[in-house]
């Protein structure tokens, strides 16, 4: 499988691009006519250039309004795009992509186009070139890949082939599986894009919102199935329009890409058969099981004030650590760390972010097989410091750099509670029976990034995007879940949100906040109560808007708001949720209980949720900000 991107779907130079896209590992770029008019270098030079990166020019791309054309424009196209193969020859690339014309003097017909590429495919013949033809999804008379099929088909000439792109087949709903009548050795190249399921115009939709495979709603797997299922052989390339990847990292944008081809094809060989990528083995995706702990960087002078809400929680301490300052918190199956080495990589994410949740720890199936798949799509690993007698569990880095360890019951790294620590079980608590998710918070260009790290390693699902409303600006809000994971992804533009705020206080993106589980969150309030924790008051107006809305027992909404406990329903159940005052830097734990089937996670509350936050932040008759 060799691996291609066009070079407008990163930001930046031509030489910056470059850089990128071969540090990610991509074979080769599709250049784009635009990113080449726009530099100072010579057709030859951009050529080495490229070379010298280690990779290839896949494809030359657009030359449009080519075909169906009266005279005289239809002698000037064929001049045009003479120019051009001369360009090419000069690059060195020998494939052209021809798209679907909208042209205003545009005629149309079928045989007229295709005997416009058999002369098409005569002149690149002369020059070695070949052309592909791509239909547009809003092109005038081919609009869809059976149609630019046939012209293909008409024309006969070896030079002339194809050029499929998921977007414009996806975007029409068009049926994939039509893809599987064309001959593999007919088709020239492969473009690849997803795009999020928004209702627009095809042209804008395209050219501003496509994203990487796996970030958005099309079946761009059901698409690469039947392109595999043809004997397809070409490059796979991405082409991603997309404006906040034209203004992002272009590290990382290509990064993503690469690792969104890897998980693409992993998905495609196991739904079909006849697919034989060369993509090296690794495991196939697993759900997570739970979040067996959680652990929190900070310092000995710090640790104290956690550890007080944690106690305040309902959490015992339960043992400490064999050989560094980290003390075991417990309750009801939930295991929270309080991490105050001075060494390590706890201690430098406390320099960095202050008090934060620094490490993840999953329990999987096979903690090895996480780790070698997390690593075959492109994860960080974190080099151990591990003492002897101690476990190694594999770790790679996630969000921020958060550490995520990888768990399984099955392996030695079961021993972990007594290898590591000297356990005591937790005795009384407060009801709370286990992580129900965590939040992260992030600017708003991560959270496509960090929703594909999840999905492509794990076997996980991610909901679609909400907007939460924050009395000073929106964000955005994406839930992605496997198995017994389940993590809110929170997207911050505006600096004056509460998680805009928590991202610059805590110096990048981290973990917001914590949300326990509990059986019973009436019971679980009134333990918190005696243990001193600070609830966050939530205001009368909000509840009588709740009792209307879903037409509450009285009784049942007067200890909601005696608890300062939130309500919501959804078609599978009901939702409870309350929460801690924030800390000064942001970070808040919440409870929440869930009965029957209920799937969100309170997104219509947080707008009553965030203001009572800011206000708690905020001592009574001090300004805004
Ligand atoms: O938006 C366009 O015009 C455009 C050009 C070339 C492509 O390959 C494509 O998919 C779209
Ligand atoms: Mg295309």
């Amino acid at each position: 499988m060799k691996t291609s991107i066009a070079t407008v779907s990163l930001s930046g130079s031509l030489t910056t691009k470059l850089a990128a896209i071969a540090e990610a590992g991509f074979d080769g770029i599709e250049i784009f006519e635009q990113d080449f008019l726009a530099s100072d270098f010579t057709p030859a030079e951009v050529g080495r250039m490229v070379r010298d990166h280690g990779l290839e020019i896949t494809l030359f791309q657009p030359f449009r309004d080519f075909e169906g054309l009266p005279e005289p424009h239809r002698s000037r196209a064929l001049a045009r795009v003479e120019r051009k193969f001369e360009l090419m020859t000069q690059l060195g690339t020998d494939l052209m992509l021809v798209c679907s014309t909208t042209h205003p003097a545009a005629i149309g017909g079928i045989d007229r186009m295709a005997q416009d590429f058999r002369d098409l495919g005569d002149l690149a013949a002369r020059h070695g070139i070949r052309v592909g033809f791509e239909a547009l999804c809003w092109g005038r008379f081919v609009n869809d890949h059976r149609d630019a099929w046939e012209v293909v088909r008409r024309a006969d000439h070896p030079n002339v082939g194809l050029i499929l792109d998921s977007f414009h087949t996806l975007a029409r709903r068009i049926d994939p599986s039509s893809i599987r009548a064309i001959p593999g050795d007919r088709i020239f190249f492969v473009q690849l894009a997803d795009a999020p399921a928004i209702d627009m115009d095809l042209l804008y939709w395209s050219r501003h919102y496509r994203n990487m495979p796996g970030e958005g709603d099309l079946d761009v797997a059901g698409f690469m199935q039947a392109v595999v299922a043809t004997g397809y052989a070409g490059s796979l390339s991405l082409e991603i329009f997309n404006d906040q990847f034209r203004s992002g990292l272009p590290r990382m944008v290509a990064q993503d890409g690469h690792r969104s081809l890897i998980a693409l094809m992993d998905q495609v060989r196991r739904a079909e058969p006849t697919a034989a990528p060369d993509l090296p083995r690794f495991p196939p995706p697993a759900p997570v099981e739970r979040i067996e702990y959680i652990e929190f960087a900070t310092s000995a002078a710090e640790a104290p004030a956690l550890e007080s809400l944690l106690a305040s929680l309902g959490f015992e301490a339960g043992g400490r650590h064999v050989s560094k300052p980290v003390t075991l918190w417990r309750q009801g199956g939930v295991n929270v760390l309080v991490n105050s080495d001075l060494s390590g990589f706890a201690h430098s994410s406390y320099v960095t972010h202050g008090t934060t949740v620094s490490e993840i720890a999953l329990m999987v199936p096979d903690a090895r097989a996480a780790f070698q798949r997390a690593r075959a799509l492109l994860a960080r690993p974190l080099v151990q410091d591990t003492q002897p007698g101690q476990l190694a569990i594999p770790a790679i880095r996630g969000v921020s750099g958060n550490v995520i360890r990888l768990l399984d019951g099955t392996s030695d790294l079961a021993g972990i509670w007594q290898v590591d620590f000297r356990a005591d079980p937790a005795r009384h608590g407060a009801g709370i029976t286990g992580i129900d998710h965590i939040g992260q918070t992030m600017a708003y260009d991560e959270m496509l990034s960090w929703s594909l790290f999840y999905t492509s390693i794990f076997d996980a699902e991610k909901a679609p995007m909400v907007d939460v409303v924050d009395p000073d600006g929106l964000v955005r809000s994406r839930a992605v879940r496997s198995g017994g994971l389940r993590v809110t992804l929170n997207g911050a533009d505006a600096r004056h949100t509460l998680a805009g705020r928590f991202i610059e206080d805590s110096f990048g993106a981290s973990v917001q906040h914590v949300a326990f589980a509990s059986d019973d969150i009436f019971a679980t309030a009134t333990a918190l109560a005696e243990r001193g924790f600070a609830t966050l008051k939530i205001g009368a107006n909000y509840y009588d808007d709740v009792q209307a809305r879903f037409g509450l027992d009285p009784g049942m909404v007067a200890r909601m708001q005696a608890a300062s406990i939130m309500y919501d329903e959804d078609a599978g159940g009901q939702f409870f949720q309350l929460y801690s005052e924030p800390r000064a830097d942001g970070f808040f734990f919440e409870i929440v209980q869930r009965q029957g089937n209920y799937a969100g996670y309170g997104a219509p509350n947080a707008p009553f949720r965030i203001a009572a936050q800011k206000r708690a932040a905020r001592p009574a008759g001090m300004p805004r900000h």
